[in-house]
C-alpha cells in the first residue's frame, strides 16, 4: 500500500514563465488558441480537458471533466448527453465556468459564460465524425441516469451494436453539443513566490467583440 506523505509538505514554485500586458494578444480567444497550442505542442495528455462547473436549480454547484471540441469567436463547444445531470443544470440556468490547468506550463484559464445548445445539423456533423464505438456508447448510455448493473449497459451496448450493423448509428434524441459564450476569461501564469500574473478580458461589447482587460493580484 502507498504511505501519503504529509500533504502540507507538498509544495512547488513555479518559475516557468511570466505574463505581461506586453505579451499578451488583444483578442483572449487568439490567446487561448496560443496557449492551447503551446499545451499541445509540450505534449500533455489531453490538453483539451475542461473542468465544466454547472449549477442546479436549488443553486447547487457540480463540476467534472468535459473535452472541448470546437473553439471560435462564437465561444466554446463541448459534446455530451443533453438529458444528463449537467444538461439539467444548463436548462435551468445557463450559466457555468470552465477551467483548464495545464500544470506542465504552470498555467490555468478560467472562463465564465453561457452555454447553449448547438444546432442539431452542427452536433449531426460532429456526431458522424466520431469513432463508430464512441456513437454507439453515446446511443447505449443513459448519461447520469441509475443503472442495474456494469452487465446491463454491456448487453445494451451490444444489442445496439447488432443493430445498427452496416448501417449509420442515429444521433440520439438527446445527444449533442453546447456553446459556451464566454463573458470573462482570465490567463493564469504560475510565478514564484506565490506571486503569480492574472490578466482577466472582461466582454465589454458583444457585438462588436470589444474586451476590457484587467490584471488582478494573485
Ligand atoms: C478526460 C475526460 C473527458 C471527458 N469528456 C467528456 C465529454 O466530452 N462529454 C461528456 O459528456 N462527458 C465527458 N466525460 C465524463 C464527465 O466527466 C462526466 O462523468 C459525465 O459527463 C457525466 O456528468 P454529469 O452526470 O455531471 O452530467 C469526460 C471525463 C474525463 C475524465
Amino acid at each position: 500500500m502507498s504511505k501519503l506523505p504529509p500533504i502540507e509538505s507538498l509544495r512547488a514554485d513555479y518559475t516557468q514563465a511570466t505574463l505581461d500586458e506586453a505579451g499578451v494578444l488583444d483578442d483572449p480567444i487568439a490567446q487561448f488558441e496560443d496557449w492551447l497550442a503551446a499545451a499541445v505542442s509540450a505534449a500533455i495528455h489531453e490538453p483539451h480537458a475542461m473542468s465544466l462547473a454547472t449549477v442546479d436549480a436549488n443553486g447547487h454547484p457540480s463540476a467534472r471533466i468535459v473535452l472541448l471540441r470546437r473553439v471560435d469567436h462564437e465561444g466554446f463547444v463541448f459534446f455530451t448527453n443533453y438529458a444528463s445531470a449537467k444538461g439539467n443544470d444548463i436548462a435551468k440556468n445557463p450559466h457555468v465556468a470552465l477551467l483548464f490547468f495545464w500544470k506542465e506550463l504552470e498555467r490555468q484559464v478560467r472562463i465564465r459564460g453561457t452555454a447553449a445548445m448547438i444546432t442539431r445539423q452542427e452536433s449531426e456533423a460532429y456526431f458522424h465524425s466520431r469513432p463508430r464505438g464512441s456513437q454507439l456508447g453515446a446511443l447505449a448510455s443513459p448519461q447520469s441516469q441509475v443503472v442495474d448493473s456494469r452487465e446491463w449497459l454491456d448487453a445494451r451496448y451490444e444489442e445496439l451494436r447488432a443493430r445498427y450493423e452496416g448501417q449509420e448509428v442515429p444521433l440520439p434524441e438527446t445527444w449533442g453539443g453546447y456553446r459556451v459564450v464566454p463573458s470573462t476569461i482570465e490567463f493564469w501564469q504560475g510565478r514564484s513566490s506565490r506571486m503569480h500574473d492574472r490578466l482577466v478580458f472582461q466582454r465589454e461589447d458583444p457585438a462588436e467583440g470589444t474586451w476590457r482587460r484587467v490584471r488582478l493580484a494573485p
